[in-house]
């Protein structure tokens, strides 16, 4: 591992363009601070710093926020399908010329490499890019109907859209909720995570600059302690007709209960625990390269890292020796860094997970084969965690059923095919698992059996706003991008015509 400098001052956040830098709400079109006043820090994962501030919004806040989406439901619904492409298209050509900007904001108040940054950017942007397309084709159906009746189908939108979202993706997250509910002339309310809310706000300033009309987009950002009073005014509120959620299963369920009393339509994109699995008869070289992809980016903090290696018997030598290769020639460092890999991690409750997690597994006798530690010197207030290889996992480990969310790779070592397939399906998440093997007969049968929403063959890298995003059991419900992504926005009305002579 190489460590670039940990002590380095943060760089300060110099912008092209100061006020894509947001510290109020956005509310009916109007910026706006909490109607009590209060505020929530910002800080810089790389030092602690605080370097900004935003409201600390409570429900009074998520009222208004409500009322104006509201109130603008009908006139955007009635807007034409192409105006509303038209101006997601403007927003999409904002963001791109906006990309060094909105990257700094990320890295600073998340601490992600800039260049992942910069990729997330791109990555958010492309599903702007692709509802704008999308927002021309909700056809409907003319069903083949009996004499006197005419049988159609129309797709409406649900209204008013509550988007919550979190801290490891600030960008893509919730771009990836707004442009599909915008496209189909649904309303939104949202709700960045704490730790992150400022690229979220920067979106919603060039949103502002693209000219949607008031009201169609609205924003509260709330610290951790008062986001569930804050959240729960629009679970409440029988004008909010969508919740589109992506976090922690605990959350997601939490959600699920508390807006069961207005029957909204939910999107849940929760936690994940995904299995990697490395057959004998897989290309090594290949299967270290998509395990270092999916697993370190970000570093390690997506949710679908890979969460537990399983390694054949046959290759198992071979195999964590040129990943251990490859994990400790990894740089780690503040963002702004040249060449840095792996950045802090979000905070201090996340770092001590990682540390948990590794401690436990070297307890019940994981070998850290690279990494294993902490990385403190130099780098007070900051949340560093070395990239890490723990050899010879075992299932009773915490780290086999708790995502953790870090840079750390548990190798488990298997025999047979259906001890692996039992031992990945063997979690209640069901967000993304992968595979390794160029026997074609068993990349079908593997591919077939895996228990989870999305499956990576001989590929790590498998995100895309072309391809429906979502999990299957506790990983919750719902489809993010593609074709199948305007579903979770959009409600069918059957139009039965009678009488006809
Ligand atoms: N499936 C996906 O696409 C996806 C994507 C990113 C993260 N995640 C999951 O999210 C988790 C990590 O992200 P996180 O720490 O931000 O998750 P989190 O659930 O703690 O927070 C997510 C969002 O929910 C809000 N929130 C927290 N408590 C709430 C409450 N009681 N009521 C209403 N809102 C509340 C947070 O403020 C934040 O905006 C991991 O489990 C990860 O797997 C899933
Ligand atoms: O962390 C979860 C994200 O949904 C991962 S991705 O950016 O969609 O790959």
């Amino acid at each position: 591992m190489t460590v670039i400098d940990l002590s380095a001052q943060a760089t300060p956040l110099e912008l092209a363009r100061p006020e894509l830098l947001r510290s109020q709400n956005f509310i009916d079109g109007q910026w706006c601070n909490a109607q009590d006043g209060k505020r929530h820090p910002v800080s810089n994962p790389a030092t602690g710093e605080v370097f900004a501030d935003v409201p600390d919004s409570s429900a009074a806040d998520a009222a208004d926020a409500a009322d104006a989406a509201y109130a603008a439901f009908e006139g955007w619904r009635a807007t034409p399908a192409r105006e509303r492409s038209k101006l997601l298209k403007r927003w999409h050509a904002l963001v791109l010329a906006n990309t060094e900007d909105l990257a700094r904001i990320m890295s600073h108040e998340q601490g992600k490499p800039l260049a992942e940054a910069r990729g997330e950017v791109a990555y958010g942007a492309s599903y702007i890019e692709w509802f704008a397309e999308e927002a021309v084709r909700t056809y409907g159906d003319i069903i083949p109907s009996p004499p006197g009746k005419k049988m159609m189908m129309v797709k409406e939108p649900v209204g008013v859209v509550a988007a919550i979202t979190p801290w490891n993706f600030p960008l893509a997250m919730i771009a990836r909720k707004i442009a599909p509910a915008l496209a189909v002339g649904c309303t939104v309310v949202a709700k960045p995570a704490e730790d992150t809310p400022l690229t979220a706000l920067a979106l919603v300033k060039l949103i502002e600059e693209a000219g949607f009309p008031v009201g169609v987009v609205n924003i509260v950002a709330a610290s951790r302690e008062h986001t569930p009073a804050t959240v729960d005014a629009w679970l409440k509120d029988e004008r909010v007709r969508k919740i589109t959620f992506t976090g922690s299963t605990a959350v997601g369920k939490h959600l699920a209960r508390e807006s069961a009393s207005t029957l909204k339509k939910l999107s849940l994109e929760l936690g994940g625990n995904a299995p990697f699995i490395v057959f004998d008869d897989a290309d090594v070289d290949a299967a270290v390269a998509g395990l270092m992809v999916s697993k370190f980016r970000n570093g390690g903090q997506t949710c679908v890292c890979p969460n537990r290696v399983y390694v054949q018997a046959g290759i198992y030598q071979r195999f964590s020796e040129k990943l251990v290769a490859a994990v400790a020639a990894l740089k780690v460092g503040p963002a702004h860094a040249a060449g840095v890999q792996i950045g802090p991690m979000i905070n201090a409750r996340a770092v001590d997970k990682i540390a948990r997690h590794v401690a436990d597994a070297v307890k019940l006798g994981g070998s850290v084969l690279t990494g294993g530690k902490r990385l403190t010197e130099g780098a007070e207030g900051a949340h560093y965690f070395a990239p890490t290889v723990i050899g010879d996992a075992s299932p009773a480990m915490e780290l086999a059923d708790e995502e953790t969310f870090g840079p750390v790779v548990p190798l488990f070592k298997f025999e047979t095919e259906d001890e692996v397939v039992q031992a990945a399906n063997d979690t209640p998440f069901g967000l993304a698992a992968y595979f390794f093997s160029e026997n074609l007969a068993r990349v079908a049968r593997v591919a077939d059996r895996l228990q989870t929403g999305i499956v990576g063959i001989n590929e790590g890298a498998i995100s895309s706003e072309m391809a429906p995003f979502g999990g299957v059991k506790e990983s919750g419900y719902g489809r993010e991008g593609g074709r199948y992504g305007l579903d979770d926005y959009i409600q069918t009305k059957y139009l039965c015509q009678g009488n006809l002579k």
